[in-house]
């Protein structure tokens, strides 16, 4: 029996059995996209219905995606891979001349109509040449750059369909253009960034997928014509720019096969009728010669690629687990969101003014009141700090930025929160430097022992004998945290308690200078960061 009608035979099997499930066959929305901005979620009962079913749940999986811009004819396409799929053993498996096309829902008009994931409600059984079985299913994508979405919800669902395909056309109209590398690049790469790092290529087959070719005389249409465009349209050359040749490396590191498909365009009536209803009487005879040729190449049994993750072939069930974990991964948010181009730009330009900024003031800082500079009077560092931070904020306000005041105000509010740190850091520095801040926990705790010492004289002499005691016992006691003080100090090590050592003896010189009225010549307290409208009236 031949591969076709084996094919043909297993196939009627399995769609008596869904028949009978579900109903009629029809497209069925594995990831949902949630309007109100609240990203995708999966339909894990319909991907299970669809992956765990008996005929297929430990059969190598075959997935086959088109992906691209919105409006550019995917689903139209994908409606011909379904006909192909039912009629594999027949040379005409197009269909008759007047049959509508029906399958994953398309239509003409200039708003999107996929959303989400879709895919085809049951899987196709295929012998391949090799005597293996496998089950192919076909995906559709929602189109990218709708009007609607984020650069996160594409690069979101054009990474999953990516990951989870072993076939990907990328789907674009009329040329290559940079623009289409530069994404693919980037929804490449915001896959690759939730999949676990191998050495391996992560992605398997990926076809360019070029719709209304105008330019025949310098290519030709088909596999071939778009062999030589492709070659050198991502020829990486020591004359290209690093930021050509970086996108080209991307893109070759990312897929183990890369090919270009060439598709004239289908003629005026399935562009612009709207009564167009996809039948074939009505598409040019060159998109249909090309369209011919073109399903078999990515569907032909000996075509098929099964999908592989980390060099291992996937079977049904688990690509359902895949699905569910990339999934999350993307629900979750450890992945960075990736931005417009002008967006992040303009972030990238802030950023670049806020660590100029910083760097001045750092700059001056260091010369002023740096580790090797010596003591300098708190008022004044801190009067020389606003001066800095002005010019700080004058400079980063003065570099040339993208984005606009919102964004720049609120960098400009993270810089001068930076350089308000910096202040505290460096008055800590400065107030380490000075002479009476260094002895100020020894002769604390050596003024308490003398105390003690002489209290406990004093009050022997009245015969209070207990209160002496108690003396003596505290003066122990800052004797023995005066020795330990010292010991961490000369040795570095128990350190935790070293700082509380020093904190009672800063409250307690602090209860003792701010009674004695000694607070104006002695550094105690920290001056109060004068606000920046006091310094202007200053
Ligand atoms: N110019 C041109 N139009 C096409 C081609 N193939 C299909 N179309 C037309 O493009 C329109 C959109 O087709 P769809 O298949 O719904 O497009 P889509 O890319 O799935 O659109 P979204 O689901 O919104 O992303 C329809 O009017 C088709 O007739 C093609 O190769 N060239
Ligand atoms: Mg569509």
């Amino acid at each position: 029996m031949s591969y076709g009608k084996l094919t043909m035979r297993l196939w009627s099997c399995v769609d008596e059995v869904v028949q009978k499930e579900v109903g009629a066959v029809g497209p069925v929305h594995i990831v949902l996209a949630h309007e109100d901005d609240q990203g995708f979620s999966l339909d894990e009962e319909a991907l299970e219905r669809l992956l765990l079913r008996e005929e297929v749940v430990d059969l190598d999986v075959v997935v086959v995606s088109v992906a691209g811009a919105f409006r550019k004819g995917k689903s139209f396409l994908l409606d011909f891979l379904l006909r192909y799929m039912y009629n594999q053993s027949s040379s005409s498996w197009m269909g008759d001349a007047e049959e509508p096309l029906t399958g994953f829902t398309w239509r003409g008009g200039c708003e999107r109509e996929t959303t989400g994931i879709q895919a085809w409600g049951q899987l196709f059984l295929v012998d391949r040449p090799d005597g293996s079985k496998v089950a192919v299913m076909l995906m559709d994508t929602q189109g990218a750059f709708d009007s609607q979405s984020t650069v996160r919800d594409c690069a979101t669902l054009f990474a999953l369909s990516t990951m989870v395909s072993s076939i990907q056309v990328y789907n674009l109209s009329q040329n290559v253009q940079e623009d289409d590398l530069q994404h693919l690049q980037l929804f490449t790469e915001y896959g690759r960034l939730a999949m676990e790092q191998t050495n391996e290529k992560p992605f398997q087959r990926l076809m360019f997928l070029v719709r209304d070719w105008s330019y025949p005389y310098e290519h030709p249409y088909g596999l071939e014509g778009g062999h030589s465009f492709l070659e050198k349209r991502l020829q990486v050359t020591q004359q290209q720019h690093e930021e050509l040749q970086t996108v080209r490396r991307h893109i070759h590191s990312c897929f183990s096969s890369i090919s270009c498909f060439l598709l004239p365009h289908p003629g005026l009536r399935v562009a612009t009728n709207p009564a167009f209803d996809g039948r074939l009487t009505d598409i040019d005879e060159d998109f249909k010669r090309e369209l011919f040729c073109l399903v078999p190449t990515l569907l032909a049994p000996e075509n098929l690629v099964v999908k592989e993750i980390g060099g291992a072939k996937l079977t049904c069930r688990d690509l359902l687990h895949y699905f569910k974990a990339y999934m999350k991964i993307y629900q979750g948010e450890e992945l960075p969101h990736p931005k417009s181009m002008l967006q992040a730009t303009a972030e990238a330009n802030n950023l670049a003014a806020v660590a100029g900024a910083r760097a001045l003031y750092t700059k001056s800082m260091e010369q002023l009141c740096g580790g090797d500079t010596p003591y300098m009077a708190p008022l004044e560092l801190s009067r020389r700090h606003h001066a800095l931070r002005l010019e700080a904020v004058r400079h980063f306000r003065s570099v040339k930025k993208m984005g606009g005041e919102e964004l720049c105000r609120r960098y400009q509010e993270q810089l001068e929160a930076e350089l308000d740190l910096s202040h505290a850091s460096y008055s800590k520095l400065n107030d380490g430097k000075n002479i009476f801040r260094a002895v100020r926990t020894p002769a604390t705790l050596l003024g308490l022992v003398f105390l003690c010492y002489a209290a406990s004289l004093f009050t022997g002499l009245l015969g209070a004998r207990w209160l002496a005691s108690m003396c003596h016992l505290l003066m122990g006691v800052a004797l023995v945290a005066l020795l330990t003080w010292l010991y961490t100090r000369y040795s570095g090590e128990l350190r935790p308690l070293g700082h509380v050592i020093d904190r009672v003896a800063a409250a307690l010189w602090e209860q003792v200078a701010t009674r004695g009225r000694l607070a104006r010549w002695l550094p105690i307290r920290r001056p109060r960061l004068a606000s920046n409208n006091n310094l202007k009236k200053n």
